[in-house]
């Protein structure tokens, strides 16, 4: 099944414009696409979101959300805290399945880091991803404090026998200091899992049409400087 689940090591890392590079590359490979933040939080009705953001970023996608709260806190406690029926991992599992028999490729955004969660069950994004039988991608800060929730990440993923497609870093910064040139070498190994690349910081306030035509140089590049769709499982499974 040609889903992506793209985690984090928490909020703020640049998921959303890590998921909207990942979908510029695949559309520009020719892929379709669809993009579906699980919850959204922390935008009012009439607000773009953060699946609407990558499609400004990435083009013609089909862009969708299970539900959104408005105050600005992980999905269950908003839910709670408005009176509305918070979002299950099935309800999840089942609309990606479904996008996934009509698309290339389906990135299904958390919110927040793996463990976040949806409802008053516990549910979270790692519950959507063994449902789905999916590979996670786990976005990463890129600077000091990033190795040990990036391992954390990693581990849990294992722990439920889930697959790590690898980790890409949101937000590489033009002037990178010591801990975070040190990280490219660190990351992958506390991840055991590769670096698929990283998004340059400011890249989600490029015009989109730059955007799309840098994204695919941001992900695991082959030598030759075309993307590797395989490393982001742009494929069906056997
Ligand atoms: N590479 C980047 N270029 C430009 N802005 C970025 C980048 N990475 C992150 N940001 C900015 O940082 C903020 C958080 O990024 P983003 O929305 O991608 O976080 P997130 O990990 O998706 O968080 P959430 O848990 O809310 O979904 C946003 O305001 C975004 O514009
Ligand atoms: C509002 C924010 N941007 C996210 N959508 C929700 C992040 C929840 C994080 C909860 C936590 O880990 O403490
Ligand atoms: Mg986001």
């Amino acid at each position: 099944m040609p889903v992506l689940v793209i985690t984090g090591t928490g909020t703020e890392v640049g998921k959303t414009v890590t998921t909207a590079a990942v979908a510029a590359a695949a559309l520009a490979a020719g892929r379709s696409v669809a993009v579906l933040k699980a919850a959204q939080t922390g935008v009012g009705p009439d607000e773009r979101g953060d699946a609407d953001e990558v499609a400004r970023l990435a083009g013609p996608v089909t862009a969708g959300e299970i539900a959104r709260f408005p105050e600005p806190l992980a999905p269950g406690t908003a839910a709670r805290r408005a009176g509305m029926a918070p979002v299950h991992p099935p309800e999840v599992a089942e609309r990606a399945a479904k996008l996934a028999t009509e698309h290339d490729l389906v990135l299904v955004e958390g919110a927040g880091g793996l463990l976040v969660r949806f409802d008053a069950a516990g549910g979270t994004l790692a519950d959507v991803a063994q449902l789905l039988g999916a590979p996670v991608l786990v976005v990463a800060q890129a600077g000091l404090g990033t190795l040990n929730t990036t391992e954390l990440t990693a581990r849990e993923l294992r722990r439920r026998g889930l697959e790590s497609a690898g980790v890409v870093i949101g937000s590489w910064p033009a002037e990178p200091d010591l801990p975070t040139r040190c990280n490219v070498a660190d990351l992958p190994e506390v991840a055991a899992a590769p670096l698929l690349g990283a998004v340059p910081a400011g890249a989600g306030a490029l015009p989109p049409a730059e955007f799309r035509t840098a994204a695919a140089g941001w992900l695991a590049p082959r030598l030759d400087g075309t993307w590797d769709a395989e490393a982001f499982r742009i494929r069906e499974a056997p």
